[in-house]
């Protein structure tokens, strides 16, 4: 059984952070383990209220994970602060792990869950040891300080943000203007990039896309697949638990993490490559 770590926020609600990536690392059967960076009171209208776990127990969690288990990829999300920032990228960068960083920093709600002054710590400390990073285009544009209003301008981003050394940067497009499709733009550190293209749905219920999508990747990689298929099975994975809704809760909606199983990973991708 292949181990996994998501080093995220609990959500409450259930349909976002360490909840989202559980559910996503059971259906994917690969075995999920946590380190907790913050509590929030939250459901799918938004977030009433956030408890951040302090450095030193952030450090203690990943300590007993890893003095006890062979951990293979570890994902993150929300980290609240730099100082959490600092303590995981300190740890993390002494282990052979593939880092999937997923840079949460608004809440669908428009709460804060990092602090701005984080950004930072976040640039130069854990991009240099990750895999791969998955912006949406409002963080890439906050983490690469480009105006993101084109694909030009989505490459000069991306290229941006691989000099911080990770490997891989997936531009997100669920807030894209696209009316029709949802495109993600995956740009590799060897200058080559490709698209993943699948059917838009118009659905208010898409609360933890962002996590479901960097917990699949995370959850591929440990299995042994490589970068890029990864990276289709995960875009497969979060189409599914868009495509099939729960239809809970009073306002934005969790993702369905059954679907996958449910519907044997049916769905095609359309990979552009030109
Ligand atoms: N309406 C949609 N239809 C199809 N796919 C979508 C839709 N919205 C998002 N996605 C896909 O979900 C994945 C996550 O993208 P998204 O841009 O929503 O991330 P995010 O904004 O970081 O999510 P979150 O707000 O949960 O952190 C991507 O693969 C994206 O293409
Ligand atoms: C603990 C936690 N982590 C991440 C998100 C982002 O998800 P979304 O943008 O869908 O609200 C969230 N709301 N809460």
């Amino acid at each position: 059984m292949d181990v996994v770590m998501t080093i995220a926020g609990a959500d409450s609600g259930g349909g976002a952070g360490i909840q989202a990536d559980l559910k996503t690392f059971q259906e994917l059967k690969v075995f999920g383990t946590t380190v907790i960076t913050a509590l929030t009171a939250q459901n799918t209208l938004g977030v009433q209220g956030i408890f951040p776990t302090s450095p030193d127990f952030v450090l203690q969690q990943l300590t007993s994970v890893f003095s006890d288990f062979h951990v293979k990829a570890v994902k993150t999300g929300m980290l609240f602060s730099a100082e959490i920032i600092e303590v995981i990228a300190n740890y993390l960068q002494q282990k052979d792990v593939q880092l999937v960083i997923d840079p949460v920093m608004i809440a669908k709600g428009g709460e804060s869950l990092l602090q701005k002054e984080a950004v930072d710590a976040l640039k130069n400390t854990l991009l240099p040891i990750a895999t791969v990073l998955t912006p949406n285009i409002p963080e890439a544009e906050v983490i690469s300080g480009i105006k993101i209003e084109n694909e030009d301008h989505m490459t000069k981003a991306a290229h941006t943000m691989l000099q911080y050394g990770v490997q891989c940067v997936v531009m997100k497009g669920g807030h894209s203007k696209e009316l029709n499709t949802a495109t993600d733009k995956v740009y590799l550190a060897d200058g080559t990039s490709f698209s993943m293209i699948s059917k838009r749905i118009h659905t208010k219920h898409t609360h933890g896309t962002g996590c479901t999508f960097s917990a699949a990747i995370t959850s591929f990689l440990a299995r042994g697949l490589s970068l890029k298929e990864a990276m289709i099975e995960a875009k497969k994975f979060v189409q599914l638990a868009i495509e099939n809704p729960l239809n809970i809760g009073h306002g934005h909606g969790p993702t369905n993490h059954f679907a996958y199983q449910q519907r044997k990973g049916q769905y095609e991708v359309i990979v552009d490559e030109s």
